[in-house]
Parts: structure tokens; C-alpha cells; sequence
């Protein structure tokens, strides 16, 4: 079996904990077969490029560093201040400069100048994610000649979106470089394909199969990502007995918990949520003190101004929820900006009744995935889910909610708190079959035997 090698920006580094589903999801597959896991190093340094190796279990890690000026051009900058607004559909917070774009693509090729050496012809190698658009052509450029497959996280928006960001052919195209091209859903593919009919000089020959102007073929299909099941199952049935879980439970006082876990990022929604948190307390004025709302927002991408200023709003709407409808002895909402491990995590699900996953676009959303797969069959929480989620495709017997209708979301919250046992147990029943067949081993064997097979 050819060797396989892993490309991501961020990569999960032995004892490292960061919250985010692609290093996650990642760190699951990678274990499960072996190889090389090559990206960033996370550290910033006098100069990029310096290079570091750790080896753990059967994973080979290859990582760089890089400058200050080359993070906050490519990473802080082109990767998350224009296109990840870009492809959750924000136009309105894409900042574009030719700086940062430059940027983007020195480090893009910076990692190609220390991969390529390292590549074999028989590897197959798997790039992930928008901070790697260009690397396909640069590693070619560099007499690459094994397979490349590209995995996109998040949504693919629109083609007229796409459109507007300035210099778009250049980019996309290079997604041509690669042997498939895989994306969350069927719907991400189909706004793919009708960018490349409309706007990026290429055909789309059958569905799956595109062809780009100079003739060369490539592959696109859907591999909606997932989780390890039974791990997290197994890991929330054992969570009961540890302390944070316990201490959790003890201070909920039999109150019902609604919990939400998401990165603090402006695409999920969160003001959206607290707000939708605080219409349920207005419009069941009986349910008033019978359900306290977690939410768990670790800190994510503080140097980027649009996510500081998020923080911000939610901090005011924490304090002003509180402030408005908390009794002596019970706070609606409790705002933690703190990252728990999966261990005390998968507890605190299982120990829900409610989950709001309300992204207002995601790619997937890999905790409402976790949500289901931590729950206790005998009597399990109900998941709240944005139709907007990748997830959602999958997910069809949660309760779907359009994030931006808050009354729809306040009465989803209250159909939740009063769902018989007999509906909870069919629906989490038939989610849970579906993630039972299509975890994250079954979503790796899918992509990379497509690719092996391109
Ligand atoms: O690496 P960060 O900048 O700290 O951000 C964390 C990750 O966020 C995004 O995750 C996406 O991938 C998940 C797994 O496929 C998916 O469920 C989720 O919907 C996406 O938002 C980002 O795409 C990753 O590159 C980041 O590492
Ligand atoms: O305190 C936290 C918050 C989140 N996560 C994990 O981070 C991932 C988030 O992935 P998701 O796909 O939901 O969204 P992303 O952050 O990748 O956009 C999930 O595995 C969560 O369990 C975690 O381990 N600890």
C-alpha cells in the first residue's frame, strides 16, 4: 500500500489540545493508517522555514515555522480575513488586499519548497482545506508527479460570489492541479461545477468529472466528513463518573441543560443563538428557570478584528440576559470561553438534553455529530440543528431550524424540552444508525479510494 501523506495548515501535534474539527478528524485518520502529517508548526519565528520532525505511534510529523509577517499575510490575513468570509457566503467582511494574497501564496509555496523532496511517486498525498488552494500546482511545478487530492472543509458558496473576489481564475484554477477534489455535500459540488461552467474557463464533462480549458481532466465528488463513533460513544458512557462531569450535574440542581460548543467564530451564529436563547424565555414564560444554556466558545483567531469584536457583542448579550431574566438562584445563560477535551466534553453532551448547533454556514459541523454519538440510547438529548450545517444533509431527524428565524429556533428549544421519550429514542435512533456506517473511517476509505482510483 503507497504511503500517505497529510497537508493541512493545522496540524494536531502529540499532547497538543485545539479545538477545531479538520485537525480532529484528521488526527483520527491519520492514526488509524500511518504516515506523514506535514503543515504548519503553529510557532512564529525570527524567519519562515525552519523545519521540525516528531514522530509519535506509526505518524511521522513534518512542520514549519513561520514569520510573523508570513502569518499575518497568509493565515491571519488571505486565509482568514478573506476567503474563509468568503466561503461562508459573508461578503460583507472579505477583506482583499494584494499584500495578503502574496503572502498567501509565498507560504503556499514555502511548504512546497520543503515537501516536495520529501514526496515519493507512488505517495498519495492529501491537501486540506482553503489555506492550500495553490499548493497542487506548485508542488507540480516542482516535477511532483504522485496523486493529490484536495478536501474543502467548509462551504463552496456561490459562483458570483466567488466571482468578486479579485484575481478569483487565478486561485480556483489551481484547483484543477489536483487528481479529485472533494467537498462537504452534494450542494458544495453542484456550486463548484456551476463556477467552473460560469466562470472558470472549464467544462463540466458528467457530474464528477470536470475538464479544465487546457484539456486535463479531474475528479470532484461529495465526502461529507465524520466523526470516530463508537470512540466518542465509548468515551461519553466513561465521562460519567469524572469529576467535571460530576460537578457539572451537581450544579444544574435537576435543572434540564442546553449546551452549545463552538469555536467563537462569527459563522456560527452565536448572538444569533443567545438571542434565540433569550426569545424562548420571553415566549414560555413557564419554562423559566427550568433550563440553564451552556455555551462553550474557546477563543478562536483573537488577532483577527472581526472575531474580537464578537467577543465583545457576546459578552454584552450574556451580561444583559442575565442581568434581565437570572433569579437569585439561577443564571439562564453560563459563557465560557474555556477549550475542554474530548474526555470531559463527551460528558457534558450526554448529560444535555438540549444541543443548539446554529451555525448561520458551516461545513459540516462535526459537534453535532458528537452530540448524537455521545447521547445515552435509553434516553437521549434532542439536537437542535441550523439547515445551514453540512451536518444537516445527514442529520434530517434533528429539529432543522433556519438560525436567523429566532422565534423558530425559541420554539424548537421548547419542542426540545418537551419531546417524549418514545420520539427522542426513533430520532436519535435512526441519526445514530447513519453515523454508525459512515464514520470517520468510512469517510477516509471513501475519499482516498476515489483518489487511488482517479
Ligand atoms: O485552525 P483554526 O484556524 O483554529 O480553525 C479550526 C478549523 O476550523 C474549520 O473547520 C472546518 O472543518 C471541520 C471538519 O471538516 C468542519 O466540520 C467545520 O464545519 C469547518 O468549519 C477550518 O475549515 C479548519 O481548517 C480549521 O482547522
Ligand atoms: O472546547 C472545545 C470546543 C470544541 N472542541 C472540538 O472542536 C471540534 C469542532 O469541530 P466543528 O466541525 O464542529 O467546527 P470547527 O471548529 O472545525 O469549525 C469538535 O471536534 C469539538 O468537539 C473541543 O475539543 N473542545
Amino acid at each position: 500500500m503507497s504511503r500517505l501523506v497529510i497537508v493541512s495548515n493545522r496540524v494536531a501535534l502529540p499532547g497538543e489540545a485545539r479545538a477545531g474539527g479538520l485537525a480532529i478528524a484528521l488526527k483520527a485518520a491519520v492514526e488509524e493508517c500511518g504516515g506523514l502529517w506535514f503543515g504548519w508548526s503553529g510557532r512564529v519565528a525570527e524567519e519562515s522555514g525552519r523545519v521540525h520532525e516528531t514522530f509519535s505511534g506509526n505518524i511521522r510529523y513534518i512542520t514549519v515555522d513561520l514569520s510573523e509577517q508570513d502569518r499575518d499575510d497568509y493565515y491571519h490575513g488571505f486565509a482568514n480575513r478573506t476567503l474563509w468570509p468568503l466561503l461562508h457566503f459573508r461578503m460583507d467582511l472579505v477583506d482583499y488586499s494584494r499584500e495578503m494574497y502574496a503572502g498567501y501564496l509565498r507560504v503556499n509555496a514555502l511548504f512546497a519548497d520543503r515537501l516536495a523532496p520529501l514526496l515519493q511517486d507512488d505517495d498519495v498525498v492529501w491537501v486540506h482545506d482553503y489555506h492550500l488552494i495553490p499548493l497542487a500546482q506548485l508542488l507540480r511545478e516542482r516535477g511532483v508527479r504522485c496523486r493529490l487530492g484536495f478536501f474543502l472543509h467548509v462551504p463552496m458558496p456561490s459562483s458570483d460570489l466567488l466571482a468578486a473576489l479579485p484575481d478569483h481564475r487565478r486561485l480556483f484554477e489551481g484547483l484543477s492541479a489536483y487528481d479529485l477534489v472533494g467537498f462537504q455535500t452534494e450542494r458544495d459540488l453542484e456550486r463548484f461545477q456551476d463556477y467552473v461552467r460560469l466562470f472558470g474557463r472549464g467544462r463540466v464533462v458528467e457530474h464528477g468529472v470536470l475538464e479544465t480549458a487546457e484539456g486535463r481532466r479531474l475528479r470532484a465528488g461529495a465526502f461529507p466528513i465524520s466523526i470516530d463513533t463508537a470512540h466518542i460513544s465509548d468515551l461519553a458512557a466513561r465521562a460519567v463518573g469524572k469529576a467535571s462531569v460530576k460537578r457539572l450535574t451537581a450544579s444544574l440542581s435537576g435543572r434540564a441543560l442546553a449546551i452549545g460548543v463552538d469555536r467563537l467564530d462569527y459563522s456560527k451564529g452565536l448572538p444569533e443563538r443567545f438571542r434565540a436563547f433569550e426569545r424562548y424565555l420571553q415566549l414560555y414564560p413557564e419554562q423559566r428557570g427550568r433550563m440553564t444554556y451552556l455555551q462553550i466558545a474557546p477563543v478562536s483567531r483573537g488577532e483577527v478584528p472581526e472575531y474580537r469584536t464578537l467577543r465583545q457583542q457576546l459578552e454584552g448579550l450574556a451580561g444583559h440576559i442575565n442581568g434581565k431574566h437570572a433569579d437569585a438562584d439561577w443564571t439562564p445563560v453560563r459563557y465560557v470561553n474555556r477549550n475542554y477535551p474530548h474526555a470531559s466534553l463527551t460528558g457534558f453532551f450526554r448529560l444535555a438534553r438540549v444541543a443548539l448547533v446554529t451555525p448561520l454556514r458551516d461545513g459540516m459541523n462535526l459537534v453535532a455529530k458528537e452530540f448524537v454519538a455521545a447521547q445515552d440510547g435509553e434516553d437521549p438529548g434532542v439536537l437542535v440543528l441550523s439547515s445551514f450545517a453540512g451536518a444537516a444533509r445527514e442529520l434530517q431527524q434533528a429539529l432543522l431550524v433556519n438560525p436567523y428565524d429566532l422565534d423558530g429556533v425559541a420554539d424548537a428549544i421548547a419542542t426540545a424540552a418537551a419531546m417524549p421519550l418514545e420520539e427522542r429514542r426513533e430520532r436519535w435512533q435512526a441519526m445514530m444508525q447513519r453515523l454508525r456506517h459512515h464514520d470517520i473511517t468510512a469517510w477516509r476509505q471513501h475519499f482516498l479510494a476515489t483518489l487511488r482510483a482517479a
